[in-house]
C-alpha cells in the first residue's frame, strides 16, 4: 500500500481562492478584513511563520498589520501593543505569535486580547466556549487537521482517533473539536505519561502526531489503511523534521506530509477566522 497524500499546499490554495471571493463580497459592502500579528523576539521559526501569514493575506486581499517588539520587551510593552490592536478599527482579528520569549507571561498576554478579535482561537474565553460547545473561532492547527481530513473524505464519524501530544495549540483543542457531535470521533489523547503508545496507535483509524519528537510514529505502530497526520516540528541538523518515521507511507492509507500538510492548513484556517470576524461586523 502507498498512502494517499493529504496535500496541505493544494488544499490551502483552494481555501484561499474561496476566501478571496468572500473578501470581494465584503469589499462591495465597504469592509476590508484586517489581520494583525504581534511578534516578540528573534525566534527564526516565528519570524518565518509571521512573514508567510502576511504574504497569504496579500494573496486574498486581507489588509495586514505587522507589529514587532524586541526580545527584551517588557510585559507592559507587550500588553500595550495588545491594547493598540484591540483599539485599531482596521484590525478585525489578530494573534500573538507563540512562543513568547522567556520571562513574559503568555497567559496574561492572551487574556488581554479582546475575545471578539481572537484570530487564533487561543483566548481563554474562546477555549472555554469550545468546551461548552458554543460558536467560537477555532484554534488554527486543529481546525486545519479537521478540514484536511474532511476535504479528502476521511470518515470522522465514529472513528477511533489517537492524538499524540497535549499542547494548547494542537493536541488539547483537537480532542475537544473531534469529540463534538458534528465530528463524533472517539479520541484518545496520548502524552509523555502514556505507558504503551504503540498499543493505542495500532488501534487507531486516525493518528495525529503532535509530540515534537522526531520519528516517534514508526511503521509498526500504524494499522494498515489508517490516516496519519504529521504535525510535529523539530529541527534535526537544521532540517524541519516531523514526528512520522520513513516507511509509514507503506502502511497508512492517508498521510499528511511535513512540510506540505497541516502547516499550510494552519495558515489557511487563520485567514478563514479573519474573514469570519469581518463578516460578523455586518450581522
Ligand atoms: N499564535 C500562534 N502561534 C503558533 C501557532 C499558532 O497556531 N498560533 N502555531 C505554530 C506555528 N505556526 C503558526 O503560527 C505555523 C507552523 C507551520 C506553518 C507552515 O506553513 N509550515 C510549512 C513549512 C514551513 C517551513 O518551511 O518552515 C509546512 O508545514 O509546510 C505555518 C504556521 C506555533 N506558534
Amino acid at each position: 500500500m502507498t498512502a494517499t497524500i493529504l496535500d496541505g499546499w493544494l488544499t490551502a490554495e483552494e481555501i484561499r481562492q474561496d476566501l478571496a471571493k468572500r473578501v470581494s463580497v465584503l469589499a462591495e459592502r465597504g469592509v476590508v478584513p484586517g489581520l494583525g500579528t504581534l511578534l516578540v523576539g528573534d525566534d527564526p521559526g516565528s519570524h518565518a511563520y509571521v512573514t508567510m501569514k502576511h504574504r497569504d493575506c496579500a494573496k486574498v486581499g486581507i489588509h495586514s498589520i505587522d507589529r514587532r517588539l524586541p526580545a527584551n520587551a517588557t510585559q507592559e510593552q507587550v500588553e500595550a501593543a495588545v491594547a493598540e490592536l484591540n483599539a485599531d478599527p482596521a484590525c478585525h482579528a489578530y494573534l500573538v505569535q507563540l512562543p513568547l520569549p522567556k520571562g513574559l507571561d503568555e497567559f496574561r498576554v492572551l487574556e488581554r486580547v479582546e475575545q471578539a478579535k481572537d484570530a487564533d482561537g487561543l483566548h481563554p474565553l474562546s477555549l472555554g466556549k469550545l468546551v461548552l460547545g458554543e460558536p467560537t473561532p477555532l484554534p488554527c492547527t486543529p481546525y486545519g487537521v479537521v478540514v484536511l481530513l474532511r476535504r479528502f473524505g476521511v470518515e470522522l464519524n465514529g472513528a477511533e482517533v489517537v492524538v499524540v501530544g497535549r499542547g494548547i495549540t494542537v493536541g488539547r483543542p483537537l480532542g475537544l473539536i473531534l469529540t463534538r457531535k458534528s465530528e463524533n470521533s472517539t479520541v484518545t489523547l496520548c502524552h509523555t505519561g502514556t505507558r504503551d503508545l504503540a498499543a493505542h496507535t495500532r488501534r487507531a483509524d486516525i493518528i495525529v502526531a503532535a509530540a515534537g519528537v522526531p520519528g516517534i510514529i514508526k511503521p509498526d505502530m500504524v494499522k494498515p489503511g489508517a490516516a496519519v497526520l504529521d504535525v510535529g516540528v523539530s529541527h534535526v541538523d537544521g532540517k524541519l523534521t516531523g514526528d512520522v518515521a520513513a516507511g509509514v507511507e507503506q502502511v497508512a492509507g492517508y498521510l499528511s506530509p511535513n512540510p506540505g500538510g497541516v502547516g499550510p492548513m494552519t495558515r489557511a484556517q487563520l485567514l478563514t477566522n479573519v474573514v469570519e470576524a469581518a463578516e460578523r461586523t455586518l450581522l
